[in-house]
């Protein structure tokens, strides 16, 4: 009846008129706020998902590449009544094409979709204060107690894909936990009871001012265990991984943008620190306080894999970085907790390890006994009881002395796991050689770690320098040692 131009206008016009004699009213969630991903929508979703909450005839059902389970949802546009305390309310899944003309600085997905929820306006007051708090705790409970964790990494640079998201995501699958975790148990139960209290502690960080984070810190030789103790801790917690490739960002803003898009309950990552950046000068040729791409190990990365160093443009600074995790941008979530791994702990700036950004420095040692017995029982399934009392105290006197690193153990035990004796035989030996070759070569005359690797980094730096005919026997010795320990490995 209504010319085109009008149309609009008139279908406007009587909404207006019906929703002010009808006794509902409407709540639209889109799914994208503005630019940023609109949190509610994805709990909201999580908990239609539940197979509880799902009563409706159509759902619409999906499995994710590498997931163990199955997805329900509502169907595209279609509706379903949840009940809580007694009030009805109506779900609608609204999903509707986007206009081709419609105007965006990124690219935006084809379909807009949203969730609406209809509501008796007697009901208004009573649903906005409890309903939606209890749908974003349920799921929450609903993620946290679903097997799959999530790890997210931004291979892609800072570049936002169609849903303005700049994190690629996979299933977390790591079988770490802090029961296959060989270390000390004090200190593994020191780890666990510090994380319990920071997932439980949101009151106590609200009323001491401090944002809602924690920094941990894991140092230590290659093999001990610090990308394993990321995955048992975020299976203990039931987190998601944020595995920050900080040789993939360009600048600091990029880096904000990145901890933006981060969730709340997550593991935000950078491993091996030291490696992806140089943070022992803080001060560039033209005095501005700056990280620039560390030239060993990484800029021959940059040449080979074409990454974004100095020349392709990363800028991150150490400001920035410093900012990221314990500034007024590192609060912009809540409930999260910051991972940084390193092999060289005296490369980083002392700033980054201050409390605050890195609270506690857990230091991840070679093979201790206590470790020893958490791999027996895990690879050979057997207590160190059920050993003889002999054979245990042999291990003791060696284990500490051989500096093997539980990765190292655990490769011996791997071999042998179907016998258990001759597994413990082997071990035993390797202990014993490694063990000899240490006494010999003075590693453990009273010099600590840092001690040893600054005069290993010396030798080779000499050796690199000048062939002199003293440092090329020096070079002969440490190929004899290296050809020792292959031989034992
Ligand atoms: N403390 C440990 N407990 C149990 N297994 C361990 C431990 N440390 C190492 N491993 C085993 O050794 C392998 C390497 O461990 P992981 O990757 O965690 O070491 P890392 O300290 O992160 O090494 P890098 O410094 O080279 O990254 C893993 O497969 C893991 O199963
Ligand atoms: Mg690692």
């Amino acid at each position: 009846v209504f010319p085109p131009e009008l149309r609009f206008a008139s279908v406007k016009l009587f909404y207006r008129i019906f929703h002010c004699f009808s006794s509902y009213c409407y709540f639209d969630i889109t799914e994208i706020d503005g630019v940023n991903t609109n949190e509610l929508y994805n709990a909201v979703q999580l908990y239609l998902s539940s197979s509880v909450s799902i009563t409706g005839n159509r759902l619409s059902l999906t499995r994710a590449v590498n997931s163990s389970g199955f997805t329900f949802g509502l169907a595209n546009n279609d509706s379903i009544v949840d009940t809580f305390n007694g009030v009805n309310v109506l779900w609608e899944h609204v999903v509707t094409q986007r206009q081709a003309q419609t105007f965006s600085w990124r690219p935006l997905p084809d379909e807009k979709r949203g969730f609406t929820l209809r509501i008796k306006k007697k009901d208004k007051s009573f649903i906005l204060n409890s309903y939606l708090d209890y749908i974003m705790e349920r799921a929450s409970d609903i993620r946290r107690n679903n097997q799959d964790r999530l790890l997210y990494t931004n291979s892609r640079g800072g570049s936002l894909d169609s849903r303005g998201h700049p994190w690629e995501s996979v299933p977390f699958k790591h079988p770490s936990t802090f029961d296959t975790l060989a270390m000390d148990p004090h200190k593994k139960k020191e780890i666990m009871e510090d994380l319990l209290d920071f997932a439980n502690g949101q009151s106590f960080y609200h009323k001491t001012g401090r944002a809602w984070k924690r920094g941990y810190l894991l140092y230590g030789p290659p093999g001990t265990g610090k990308s394993s103790m990321i995955a048992a801790m975020a299976n203990f917690l039931g987190y998601d991984i944020y595995d920050l490739e900080l040789t993939e960002v360009h600048n600091n803003s990029e880096l904000r943008k990145l901890l933006m898009k981060t969730s709340s309950k997550s593991i935000i990552v950078i491993e091996d620190i030291d490696c992806s950046i140089n943070l022992t000068g803080r001060k560039n040729n033209n005095g501005s306080v700056s990280v620039s791409a560390s030239r060993s190990y990484y800029d021959s990365e940059i040449r080979a894999g074409g990454g974004c160093g100095e020349e392709g443009g990363n800028n991150i600074t150490l400001s920035g970085l410093l900012n990221f995790t314990d500034g007024l941008w590192s609060c912009c979530g809540s409930e999260r907790i910051f991972v940084f791994t390193t092999n060289h702990i005296e490369k980083l700036d002392p700033a980054l390890l201050r409390s605050g950004r890195m609270d506690m420095h857990i230091f991840m040692s070679y093979c201790s006994f206590p470790a020893l017995k958490i791999l027996l029982k895990n690879y050979l399934g057997c207590e160190a009881c059920e050993l003889e009392e002999s054979i245990l105290k042999q291990l003791e006197e060696v284990v500490d002395v051989a500096r093997m690193t539980p990765a190292d153990i655990s490769e011996v035990l791997i071999k042998n796991r179907r016998k258990k004796e001759k597994a413990v035989e082997e071990l035993f030996e390797t202990l014993k050689l490694r063990a000899e070759m240490n006494e010999k070569s003075g590693v453990l005359r009273g010099k600590n770690v840092v001690e040893e690797e600054e005069e290993e980094e010396e030798q080779e730096k000499r050796a690199l320098d000048s062939e002199s005919p003293k440092q090329e026997s020096e070079i002969e010795d440490n190929c004899k040692e290296e050809e020792e320990e292959k031989k034992i490995k």
